[in-house]
């Protein structure tokens, strides 16, 4: 079997087109959707990422804004800036992009943005709305995952096993959250995970979130399962590379995500989709 492609710049740009539609219905309210991307330091793979962002912005007819700071920035002027967007009525939506430099705390400045404006959905509001199924910012890497599933027929995944491979804050405990609230059996796997192989060749839908190559190998995956790689590596010659080992693992899945053109462009489609959820939510006095 040659798995088919999931092909996440396909779906981006029907979601997107979706997303500038809504966008240009807020307009005779004179509300335009607005995203703010704060960027510390000159991680240069920080800094095309964040170019992403603001072109898929104006590409849907968003206001956005990029602030750019030195690495120096002190973790009490970064606050200060998520204070000040906070209060922006023109700003629906706040991004600062990690890592930050080692002398910001993290954690403290995520927590600073305010729940209505955390379309990262990296706030313990945002991760804890999910946890009980409540209203609230979804992050944009494992919806866009969940966006894919649904795209080939998988929205509802009852009997079907998924195995998440991965713990982090961002991707891999919140997708094993997704993939529960959509009704399927749910293993996490990680790093003390004994018998990673016994776990994947069980399932009908493997997620490797783990940033490292070839996580996940031919054979680990049953016959038809749906492959989804998350991973944003690179190989040897430099070239952008999964978590999955992609030519052989195609010839074994049913579905597969490519990477690039997979998984990325539908992190970057999620947070059009959040910013824009957080804008019509200002329009209808919510
Ligand atoms: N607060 C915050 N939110 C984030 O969402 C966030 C972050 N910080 N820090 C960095 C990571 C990384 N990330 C990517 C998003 C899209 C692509 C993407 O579109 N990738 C393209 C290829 C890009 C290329 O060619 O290098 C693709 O997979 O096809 C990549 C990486 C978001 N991140
Ligand atoms: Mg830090």
């Amino acid at each position: 079997m040659t798995a088919t492609l999931i092909d996440g710049v396909a779906l981006s740009k029907q979601l997107r087109t979706e997303v500038a539609q809504r966008a240009a219905a807020l307009a005779p309210k004179g509300i335009k959707p607005g995203l703010a991307v704060i960027l510390v330091g000159d991680n240069p793979a920080s800094q095309v990422y964040v170019r992403n962002k603001v072109k898929a912005c104006e590409d849907v007819g968003f206001h956005s804004v990029l602030e750019k700071y030195e690495a120096t920035m002190s973790e009490a002027e970064l606050l200060a800036r998520v204070e000040a967007l906070n209060n922006d009525p023109s700003i629906h939506g706040i991004l600062v992009q990690l890592p930050l430099p080692d002398h910001i705390d993290d954690h403290k400045v995520i927590e600073a943005i305010s729940p209505l404006k955390d379309v990262d959905g990296f706030h313990v509001a945002s991760a804890g709305a999910l946890m009980v199924g409540e209203a609230g910012f979804k992050a944009c890497t494992p919806y866009g995952c969940m966006k894919m599933l649904e795209s080939i027929g998988m929205k509802d995944l009852r009997g079907k096993h998924a195995v998440v491979i991965g713990r982090s804050n961002i991707v891999g405990k919140p997708m094993a959250l997704m993939l529960l609230q959509a009704n399927a059996t749910v293993t996490v796997c990680h790093s003390g995970t004994a018998d990673l192989a016994a776990m994947t060749r069980q399932a009908d839908v493997v997620v490797a979130a783990v940033g490292k190559r070839n996580v996940l190998t031919a054979d680990m995956v049953k016959s038809g399962a749906v492959v989804i790689d998350v991973g944003m590596n690179r190989n040897d010659e430099g070239k952008l590379c999964g978590d999955v080992d992609f030519d052989g693992v195609r010839e074994v899945a049913g579905w597969i995500t490519p990477v690039p053109g997979g998984v990325g462009p539908m992190t970057i489609t999620m947070l059009l989709v959040n910013t824009m959820e957080s804008a019509e939510r200002v329009a209808a006095g919510r």
